[in-house]
């Protein structure tokens, strides 16, 4: 069996909120195979970035800390290993780009000099040779006129150009996974398309592991392979896309879909859910959708565990999975 490229066995991170430590993430499993997509999905607030920002080792004290779990990469334990090694695995075996660009780019550096400093930096490799290699990124990312386009700043360029920046940036070592956060929200349809279609080829081309955070399911629909709902900081529910769409499980995953807007009734109201996630310090104890949730009844106010319901396919919810769990 080829061993996954990622595998977060356990995942547990808090926050300290007025003066106590609380789970943004709690109990959170997810492995990734190698050339394998894996979208993270949930609505704001749910845990999603904290999962990445937690397996690139940027939750440290004394706001946040991994409390408990592995993430395992290449057979070493992130969560265990101190910031100096980590520092030389970010942006090498592990790249992330997030959903502003702007944010990550220096404005004073032209892209070009960006990109080949991670090249430098990494691989050791000489100014020119560093510039050489970016400019066959960019090309690689279709970046029209890539080796003009090398000596401009960050402004010069569109958002979804500036987001292919960025993926040269994440490519440039040849990472094993990227993490890959909302990537494509701020950008307009047509262009989230493109950059889409673009990771997707990237990914097949580079055999490169993904991880997709997005809350939109109709993105998940284009790029994953897999997919694993969050709420409230757990998995409520994960599978093979193709399953969850046709046989979503989870009444967080059924109102999910349920938002989403649909091409064959395009007259429908869309459901929007009621309420909102809870906030870290006033999680409802057992299920922690069952304020939300029109299947409550006895039983959820018990803590949940994920059970396959049916292969490679689980959710947490004993009213669909049909058992009570045992924490
Ligand atoms: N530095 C922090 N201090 C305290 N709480 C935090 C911190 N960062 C995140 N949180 C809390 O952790 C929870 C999960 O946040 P997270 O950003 O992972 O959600 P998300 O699903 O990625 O949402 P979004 O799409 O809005 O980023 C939220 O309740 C958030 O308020």
């Amino acid at each position: 069996m080829i061993p996954p490229a990622l595998d977060i066995i356990g995942l547990r991170t808090e926050f300290r909120v007025g003066g106590a430590w609380h789970p943004a993430v709690r109990d959170v499993s997810l492995r990734l195979q190698p050339d394998e997509v894996l979208a993270l999905v949930g609505e704001s607030g749910c845990g999603k970035s904290v999962t990445a920002l937690s397996v690139m080792g940027l939750v440290r004290p004394p706001a946040g800390r991994v409390a408990a779990g592995r993430i395992l990469l290449d057979g070493q334990d992130l969560a265990a290993l101190p910031e100096r090694d980590l520092e030389r695995l970010r942006g090498d075996r592990l790249a992330m780009i997030f959903q502003e660009p702007m944010t990550s780019l220096n404005p004073l550096m032209t892209v070009g000099d960006q990109v080949a400093e991670a090249l430098r930096i990494h691989r050791g490799l000489s100014r020119r040779a560093a510039l050489d290699r970016t400019r066959a990124l960019f090309e690689e990312v279709k970046i029209p006129s890539a080796a003009q386009r090398l000596r401009d700043h960050p402004h010069q360029f569109s958002g979804g150009m500036r987001q292919r920046v960025m993926i040269a940036m994440a490519l440039a070592c040849d990472p094993a996974v990227l993490l890959a956060d909302e990537p494509t929200t701020a950008l307009d349809v047509t262009i989230q398309a493109q950059v889409l279609g673009l990771l997707a080829d990237l990914r097949a081309r580079h055999g490169m592991a993904v991880l997709f955070i997005t809350h939109n399911l109709g993105v998940v629909a284009q790029i994953a392979d897999r997919v694993a709902v969050m709420y409230a900081g757990e998995i409520v529910e994960q599978g093979p896309v193709a399953e969850i769409f046709a046989r979503p499980l989870h009444p967080y995953t059924r109102a999910l879909l349920a938002a989403l807007p649909r091409l064959d009734t395009p007259d429908q109201a869309l459901a929007a859910i009621p309420g909102r996630v809870p906030p870290l310090d006033a999680m409802p104890p057992g299920c922690r959708f069952a304020p939300r949730c029109p299947l409550t009844r006895q039983g959820c106010e018990g803590e949940q565990s994920l059970t396959e319901a049916a292969p490679d396919h689980a959710a947490r919810c004993h009213v669909v999975t049909g058992g009570f769990a045992h924490a």
